[in-house]
């Protein structure tokens, strides 16, 4: 578990972190998300004690994590893609940090077969490309079998199916009770991995809640119908409290009734249906719709972090 509280970081004049709480619980993902600028690898920095908080403080599974013993057996973290010896391949890169905390030699093969870097394990780790050097840097992190693990923006740099697989990687580690917490800055990632999300922006907590709570409170029910009569039955459903939209050509989207009931008045009034469908928001549509786009997501989703 992962606890921040409190937490403010300054630079200089930069607020980077802006009086953070919450708490990263284990057996789900959790996603940290936010534009890029929003504080949150400086977060990611003061919990892993590479950074010290202005105010407020940190803690991995109730005390700092600069004072665990094993740290890296503790912790296992993803923060620069690229932080190994250019030189070394990538099999010697890993049996030197596993050499530091007694990982042998076997456990350095199985996280390569993890990570899918078996076949390139004995080229320099300057020769990858960032996608790999992603993977190495995730081997990295979960050599030592860590109970909690942090991500930052790890599918940077990775290709359709690396992106898949650090979902489908990040799901595992949940399931088998562990506490993953994964930055991003893209939305549509976000929604696909997590289980929680924890929005930031401006390096304050915008949104703190699970995925499907925060998409089903955006959603509401809306309820989206095609008919080729559609004008007669939104004559039908009218009603006080009911919003009525047209969506495209023969389509509306209601709200205020249930897809149920507006099949039972359709059939009543003898109307035929095409379609009759309960939409549910993406995450970027819910939060929009939620915080009033407190927080600028578009001008930075072109841009990838460093
Ligand atoms: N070492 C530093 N010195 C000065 N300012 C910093 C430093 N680290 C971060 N900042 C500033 O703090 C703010 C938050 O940055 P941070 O990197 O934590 O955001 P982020 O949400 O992780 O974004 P990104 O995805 O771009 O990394 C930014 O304005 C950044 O310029």
């Amino acid at each position: 578990m992962i606890e921040v509280e409190q937490l403010v970081k300054r630079y200089g004049t930069t607020t980077a972190v802006d009086g953070m709480t919450f708490t990263v619980r284990p057996g789900r993902v959790t996603g940290f998300l936010g534009p890029n600028g929003a504080g949150k690898s400086t977060t990611m920095r003061v919990i892993l004690g590479l950074d010290r908080p202005t105010s407020g403080r940190a803690l991995v599974d109730g005390m700092p994590y600069a004072d665990s013993r094993a740290p890296i057996a503790h912790v296992g973290a993803l923060l620069d893609g690229k932080a190994f010896d250019r030189t070394r391949s990538a099999r010697n890169h890993l049996r030197a940090v596993g050499a530091t905390v007694g990982v042998g030699n076997r456990r350095v093969d199985d996280v390569l077969d993890l990570v899918g870097l078996t076949d390139v394990a004995g080229k320099a780790a300057g020769s990858f490309s960032l996608g790999m050097g992603q993977r190495l840097g995730i081997a990295t992190a979960l050599l030592a079998d860590p109970p909690v693990v942090m991500l930052d923006e790890p599918v940077n740099g990775l290709d359709p199916d690396g992106i898949k697989w650090i979902r489908a990687l990040a799901r595992q580690l949940a399931a088998e009770g562990r506490t993953v917490f994964i930055s991003s800055h893209l939305m549509s990632e976000m929604e696909l991995t997590a289980d929680h999300l924890i929005i930031v922006g401006h390096g304050k907590v915008i949104t703190d809640q699970p995925m499907t709570d925060f998409i089903d409170q955006a959603s509401g029910e809306r309820v989206e119908v095609a008919a080729p009569r559609v004008a007669d039955l939104a004559r039908a459903i009218a009603g006080p409290g009911i919003e009525i939209s047209a969506a495209e050509e023969g389509v509306i989207e209601v709200r205020g009734l249930t897809a149920a009931r507006i099949g039972e008045v359709a059939a009543e009034s003898g109307i035929v249906l095409h379609q009759l469908a309960t939409r549910r928001l993406s995450l970027e549509e819910a939060f929009m719709t939620l915080t009033d786009d407190a927080v600028d997501f578009h001008g930075h989703t072109e841009r990838t972090s460093a």
